[in-house]
């Protein structure tokens, strides 16, 4: 069994994997990381490998305490990865989207592939049928874009999510939310209908913490996978102990 943890900007998302089955999810804070990784290896302590991937402030060392019980790996941009990275600035390139751009090529082979995380930001990943990496893009994502609006400015308010009534926001509030939701959900199918003219065929991957409230409201369909950054980490990190 292997526990893969995946350190995000606003959360912390964790699951337990026989083979390719993910047996239990978890979300929790930074604050109780330690404390929900014990709880975890207590119920699952048939655990053998600790893995993970961090964008956040969390580094190698709040795992050190698990080496004694378990292998840790935490991913970094010397692993061996499934794709030729084509970043001009490939070091500085998030783990996480390294981690996504493994899974899209390992679980959809020898076609492109664009995988869009509605996370904290939004990331934009093409990574073609040949398996390089070509890049994308990083925008702010919904909460971030409510939390915007409310600190750099005087007079708006900070608002919680909110489907909006229509694109015409007739209150302070109804203009917020269409401004945020309708602009996240434009920018979306704008950058999807962008790639279709550069790439005639790809597959595309929604995922993060926004995925399913997004997927229904976008005029591309797209499944949602919410788990594809825990199910590409459990993949990369096998074919990084195959390749080796
Ligand atoms: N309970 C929640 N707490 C925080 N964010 C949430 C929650 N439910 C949905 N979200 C949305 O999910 C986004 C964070 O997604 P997530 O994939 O967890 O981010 P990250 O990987 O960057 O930590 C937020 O921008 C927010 O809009
Ligand atoms: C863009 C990100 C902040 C996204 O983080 P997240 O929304 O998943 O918390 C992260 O992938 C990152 O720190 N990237 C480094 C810059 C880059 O990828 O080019
Ligand atoms: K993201």
């Amino acid at each position: 069994m292997i526990l893969t943890v995946d350190i995000g900007n606003t959360r912390i998302k964790a699951a337990v994997f026989e083979g390719n089955n993910a047996l239990e999810n978890f979300i929790f804070d930074k604050n109780e990381l330690e404390k929900k990784i014990e709880k975890i290896l207590k119920k699952f302590p048939n655990c053998s490998d600790l893995v993970v991937a961090s964008v956040g402030s969390i580094e190698k060392q709040s795992f050190l305490t698990f080496e004694n019980r378990l292998k840790v790996h935490f991913f970094t941009h010397e692993d061996v990865f499934p794709f030729q990275n084509k970043y001009a600035t490939p070091k500085t390139l998030g783990i996480d989207r390294m981690i996504l751009a493994g899974g899209a090529t390992l679980q959809f082979p020898k076609q492109n592939r664009l995988v869009i995380d509605a996370g904290t930001c939004i990331t934009y990943d093409f990574i073609d049928e040949n398996d390089n990496y070509l890049g994308g893009a990083i925008s702010p994502g919904l909460r971030l874009r409510y939390e915007s609006l409310h600190n750099f400015t005087a007079r708006l308010p900070l608002l919680t999510l909110e489907a909006p009534d229509n694109y015409v926001g007739n209150s302070t509030p109804q203009a917020i939310h269409s401004g945020v939701v309708n602009g996240f959900v434009y920018e979306i199918d704008g950058f999807i209908d962008e790639y279709r003219k550069e790439f005639s065929n790809f597959i595309i991957i929604l995922t993060g913490g926004d995925a399913e409230f997004l997927a229904k409201r976008l005029k591309n369909t797209i499944f949602a996978n919410s788990n594809f950054l825990l199910e590409s980490l459990n993949q990369t990190y096998q074919y990084k102990i195959d390749n080796d």
